[in-house]
């Protein structure tokens, strides 16, 4: 299988590599064809679900904290493959009722290490909240976790004086999946450019090479009262945003300060991206857009820039690779407006760094809260890493009141997506489902004539619900 590089990023990839990682940067540049994108997808799908193969075992570190479990199994097998299958609405399962926990007679027992990095701010609250409900479902599905527990961002910054430290990379790397907070907040917020919180999350995700975010924006029933947009135009809302990770102005060099011929303090950024960079994330985005409903809307700003206009010119060649898909382009002014006007409209976006972070913050309004909206961020190979869309919350850290449901999705997204772990993915979902079907609502979803809880009592109500639907 070819691997995928990080090219195109010029030196602020070295950086990255220098100060993040102990990888060298890969000057190769493989052109990767639909068919071996196929075979990728082929190789991703299933490996961890069927009960033999499981992830990097025998890692018992001293924070491992398994469930108790009556068999435990030491599997091992190779990294991590993701399942790469993107379900639609997971509001319409009907789950099944079932008496008995059915875990200690599963058929054979698989065992994850997993990487728990809380963070700043609101992360340690609702990683906390998503660790639990992880393991429970885990357990009831024959699943076995060790975690480990690393800084990064303004936590690491206290503790380690960078924000994401070389062990904390390393280890990462040796999971089998990733589970992240957020990370951020004003006490960081006039750190130098290298010592910002945020500077290690974009480490990480280099360092990791997950090129590809998913972000799906999907308006569940039960919220379409907590969405700020009118019901008849929230109502039905199920898009997934393909935002590119690793690449664009994030990462772009040139960058920097300087003073300009006046005099002045200037401060530049620079979009760049490579024919490889835009032809591997469309693939995904195409490849998205044909597990649902094949229509992908490539999100760029060709009339105005040249990386944009390099990026419609890759997409619409590599289109040719995916007839059963229909394919337009929409400016990203546009593209913010047409959200609000008419988001039924969307199905798979596929964009770059910038733009998919904006617009899915965009998106996560209309299903109601950005606390409802997870990600699963994916590379060629290695462990995914997986992350709320949001950041840190400073302004409610510590005050039991985050919503801590887009990290539990965000656990399911691991399940899905990094481990094969379909059943326990969809068994949190449901979950979910049920706790919002009982009424229960964080500050930021509430609406009148629910039970307002806060982030603890919300994960109290997820893990009842993961326990009382079990199926064997
Ligand atoms: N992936 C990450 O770790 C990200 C980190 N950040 C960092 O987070 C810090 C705060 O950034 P902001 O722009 O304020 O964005 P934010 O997403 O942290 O907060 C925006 C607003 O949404 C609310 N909010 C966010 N998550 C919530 C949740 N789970 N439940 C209830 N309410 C929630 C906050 O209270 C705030 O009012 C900054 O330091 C920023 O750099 C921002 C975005 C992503
Ligand atoms: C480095 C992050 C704080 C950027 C961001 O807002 C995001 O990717 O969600």
């Amino acid at each position: 299988m070819r691997k995928l590089t990080l090219s195109g990023h010029g030196e602020g990839d070295e950086e990255m590599v220098e100060r993040g990682t102990a990888n060298t940067k890969m000057k190769e540049k493989n052109k990767v064809t639909s068919k071996s994108i196929n075979r990728r997808l082929i190789d991703w799908r299933g490996v961890r679900g069927k009960g033999q193969g499981a992830g990097k075992s025998g890692s018992n570190s001293s924070s491992d904290q398994p469930v108790a479990m009556a068999v435990h199994l030491r599997l091992s097998a190779g990294r991590s493959k993701f399942e790469f299958q993107v379900k639609k609405n997971f509001a319409n399962f009907s789950p099944k009722w079932a008496a008995v926990r059915c875990s200690d007679s599963a058929p054979s027992r698989r065992r994850y290490t997993i990487t728990l990095l809380p963070g700043d701010g609101i992360g340690p609250e609702i990683v906390s909240v998503a660790k639990n409900v992880l393991e429970l479902a885990g357990s009831i599905e024959g699943i076995e976790f060790g975690f480990k527990e690393m800084p990064i961002g303004g936590a690491a910054l206290d503790v380690a004086g960078v924000p994401l430290p070389e062990e904390t990379l390393s280890v990462a790397k040796e999971s089998d999946a990733v589970l992240l907070g957020a990370i951020g907040g004003y006490k960081w917020d006039n750190n130098e450019k290298q010592l910002k919180p945020e500077t290690g999350l974009l480490q990480l995700r280099a360092g990791l090479k997950v090129f590809a975010n998913l972000r799906p924006a999907t308006v569940l029933p039960q919220l379409v009262d907590a969405s700020t947009l009118k019901k008849e135009v929230a109502e039905g809302v199920d898009l997934m945003v393909v935002r590119e990770l690793t690449g664009g102005i994030y990462f772009g060099r040139p960058r920097g300060f300087t003073t300009n011929d006046n005099g002045e303090k200037t401060g530049f950024n620079t979009e760049v991206y490579s024919s490889s960079e835009v032809d591997r994330i469309a693939r995904v985005g195409f490849e998205t857009a044909r597990k649902r409903h094949g229509k992908l809307c490539s999100v760029d700003k060709a009339n105005v820039l040249e990386a944009s206009m390099l990026w419609r010119e890759r997409v619409t060649e590599i289109s040719s690779e995916y007839p059963d898909v229909e394919l337009t382009h929409m400016y990203v002014d546009n593209a913010a407006m047409q959200l609000l006007r008419y988001p039924k409209q969307f199905d798979t976006i596929v964009t770059n760094n910038i733009f998919g972070d904006i617009l899915s913050d965009e998106a996560s309004m209309i299903t109601g809260s950005i606390g409802m909206l997870p990600s699963a961020s994916l590379g060629e190979s290695g462990p995914g890493l997986f992350e709320p869309i949001h950041g840190s919350a400073p302004d409610i850290a510590g005050q039991d009141k985050a919503n801590p449901l887009a990290t539990v999705l965000s656990v399911a997204m691991l399940l899905r997506y990094g481990l094969g772990e379909g059943k326990a993915a969809e068994r949190i979902e449901t979950a979910v489902l049920e706790t919002l079907n009982k009424g229960f609502r964080t500050g930021d979803i509430y609406s009148a004539g629910n039970k307002l809880v806060g982030c603890k009592e919300m994960g109290e109500q997820v893990l009842k619900a993961v326990d009382s639907r079990v199926q064997c």
